[in-house]
C-alpha cells in the first residue's frame, strides 16, 4: 500500500506525531504532493492547493488561516481540535485580567529600570520602590463585572473561572450550544446583545472565531458604550477588534488597558497595551492535546474515511464492515444525490452492506461499505453524477 504523505507546516508536538505509524504514513516538512497538511497558524490562503490533497488538520481551534470554503468545494475536510487548548487560553485570560487590574506589566518595568537604568541599590532602591508604588495601585476582581463574548470551549471556562474568583459574569453568544449551556455556571447571566454586555462590564473578553460576522466586532461605537476605565481582553484574533478605535479610547483615558495576543506595530509599543506574542495555546499540555486530537482525526479519515470535527463537513463515523470495500463520497447538498449514488452501485452489481449520509450547509458526505470489487469505472461513474465533488475508494 502506498504510504499517506503528511506535510507539517508548523512545529507539531511529537506526542501527536509519534502516533502516526511510519509504515503507513510519511511525515515531514518538505513533503511534495501531500495527501494531508497538518498545521497550526501557518497561512494557507495564499498557497495553491495540491490536487493530491485529501485533508487538512489544524492542531488548534481557529481556522481563519485556512481557506475552509475553497477546500470544502474540492471535497477536502478541514479538521480542528475543539477544546484541546481551551484551558491554556483560559489561564492566560485570567493572567491578563490580573496584569491589567494590578498594572503589573508597568510595575515590573518600573523596578527593572530602577536597577538597570538608574543603578539604585540598598536603601536608595528601597526608598524608590516605596515612593513609586502608588502609581501602580490597582483594583481587585471580586465585585467587578466581566463580559464574555462567545461562550464556546474557551468562553465557558473563562466565565466559570471568573465567577469562582468573585466576579459578576455576563455572557453573550447568539448560537450557544447545548453542550456549552450545560457546562456554564448557572450564575453566569446571559444577556441579549453585545451592546448590553458592553455597557454593563468593567472588563470584556472575546472568545469568538474570526469570520466575516465578527470582524471589527468591537468598534468605536461599541467601545463608547463601555464604562470609563474598562479593560478589553482579546485572545480571539486581532481582526475581531478595531484596534485604532481601542487605541484612541486608551489615549483619551476612556479605556484603562487592552490586553491581547496579536501584536500590531501601533499596539505593541502603546503604553496601555499589553501585547503578547500569540501565547494562548503555548503550553506543553495544550500542544500535546491539540496534536494528539488532530493526528487521531486525520489518521481516522485517511484510513477509514471517518469525519470527526471537520469545520466544513458533517460528522460521519461508521464502523468498518469486514470483507467490504469502502467508498467516501462528497457531494453538493441537493435532492436525489443518494438515489443516484445507490443506483450507480446497483448498476455495478454491488450490494450495499452499510451506508450513511449526512449533510452540513451546502455539502454532504456519504460513507458506503459495498460487497465486491470497486472498479475504477464505478468511481468514474459516480464522479460523473452532477453534484458529486469527490469520490475516494478507501482500502481497508
Ligand atoms: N490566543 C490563542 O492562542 C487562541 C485563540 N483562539 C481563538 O479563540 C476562538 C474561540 O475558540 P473556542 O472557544 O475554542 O471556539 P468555539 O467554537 O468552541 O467557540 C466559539 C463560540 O463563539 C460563538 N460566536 C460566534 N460568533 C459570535 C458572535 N458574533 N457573538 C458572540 N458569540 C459568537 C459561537 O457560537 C461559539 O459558541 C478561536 O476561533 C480562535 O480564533 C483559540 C485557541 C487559542
Ligand atoms: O497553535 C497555536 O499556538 C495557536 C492556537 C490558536 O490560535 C488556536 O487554536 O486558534
Amino acid at each position: 500500500m502506498t504510504k499517506f504523505a503528511i506535510q507539517t507546516l508548523n512545529a507539531i508536538s511529537p506526542v501527536g506525531l509519534q502516533r502516526l505509524d511510519r509504515d503507513v504514513f510519511d511525515v515531514g516538512t518538505d513533503i511534495r504532493r501531500p495527501r494531508a497538511i497538518l498545521l497550526r497558524s501557518a497561512d494557507l490562503h495564499s498557497v495553491e492547493v495540491p490536487s493530491s490533497l485529501y485533508a487538512v488538520a489544524r492542531a488548534g481551534a481557529g481556522t481563519n488561516n485556512i481557506p475552509v470554503d475553497r477546500l470544502a468545494a474540492l471535497g477536502v475536510p478541514v479538521f480542528n481540535t475543539p477544546g484541546a487548548n481551551a484551558n491554556a487560553v483560559k489561564e492566560l485570560v485570567i493572567a491578563g485580567m490580573l496584569l491589567a487590574a494590578r498594572n503589573l506589566y508597568h510595575a515590573a518595568d518600573y523596578t527593572r529600570d530602577l536597577v538597570a537604568d538608574k543603578h539604585l541599590s540598598g536603601a536608595d532602591l528601597d526608598k524608590q520602590v516605596e515612593a513609586g508604588k502608588k502609581q501602580f495601585a490597582g483594583f481587585e476582581l471580586p465585585g467587578k463585572t466581566l463580559g464574555v463574548i462567545g461562550l464556546g470551549a474557551i468562553g465557558v471556562l473563562v466565565a466559570n473561572a471568573a465567577q469562582s474568583l468573585g466576579l459578576k459574569v455576563l455572557g453573550y453568544d447568539p448560537a450557544v450550544t447545548v453542550k456549552s449551556a450545560w457546562q456554564l455556571s448557572p450564575q453566569v447571566e446571559q444577556v441579549a446583545s453585545v451592546e448590553e454586555l458592553l455597557s454593563r462590564s468593567d472588563m470584556i473578553t472575546l472568545h469568538v472565531p474570526l469570520v466575516e460576522g465578527t470582524r471589527g466586532l468591537i468598534n468605536a461605537q461599541r467601545v463608547a458604550l463601555m464604562p470609563e476605565g474598562s479593560v478589553v481582553l482579546n485572545f480571539a484574533r486581532g481582526g475581531v477588534v478595531d484596534e485604532a478605535a481601542v487605541l484612541e479610547a486608551l489615549d483619551s483615558g476612556h479605556l484603562h488597558a487592552y490586553v491581547n495576543d496579536f501584536p500590531s506595530e501601533a499596539g505593541a509599543i502603546h503604553p496601555k497595551v499589553i501585547a503578547l506574542p500569540h501565547l494562548g495555546a503555548s503550553t506543553g499540555e495544550a500542544e500535546d492535546n491539540c496534536a494528539v486530537m488532530a493526528v487521531d482525526q486525520l489518521s481516522d479519515y485517511l484510513l477509514h474515511g471517518n469525519i470527526r470535527n471537520a469545520v466544513n463537513f458533517p460528522e460521519v463515523v461508521m464502523a468498518r464492515t469486514p470483507g467490504t470495500t469502502r467508498l467516501g463520497i462528497f457531494n453538493e447538498n441537493k435532492p436525489n444525490m443518494i438515489g443516484q449514488i445507490t443506483a450507480a452501485l446497483a448498476e455495478a452489481g454491488l450490494n450495499v452492506a452499510e451506508f450513511t449520509n449526512k449533510s452540513k450547509g451546502e455539502y454532504a458526505y456519504t460513507l458506503v461499505d459495498v460487497e465486491g470489487e470497486v472498479k475504477d469505472a464505478l468511481k468514474e461513474r459516480i464522479l460523473a453524477i452532477d453534484g458529486v465533488i469527490r469520490a475516494r475508494k478507501i482500502e481497508g
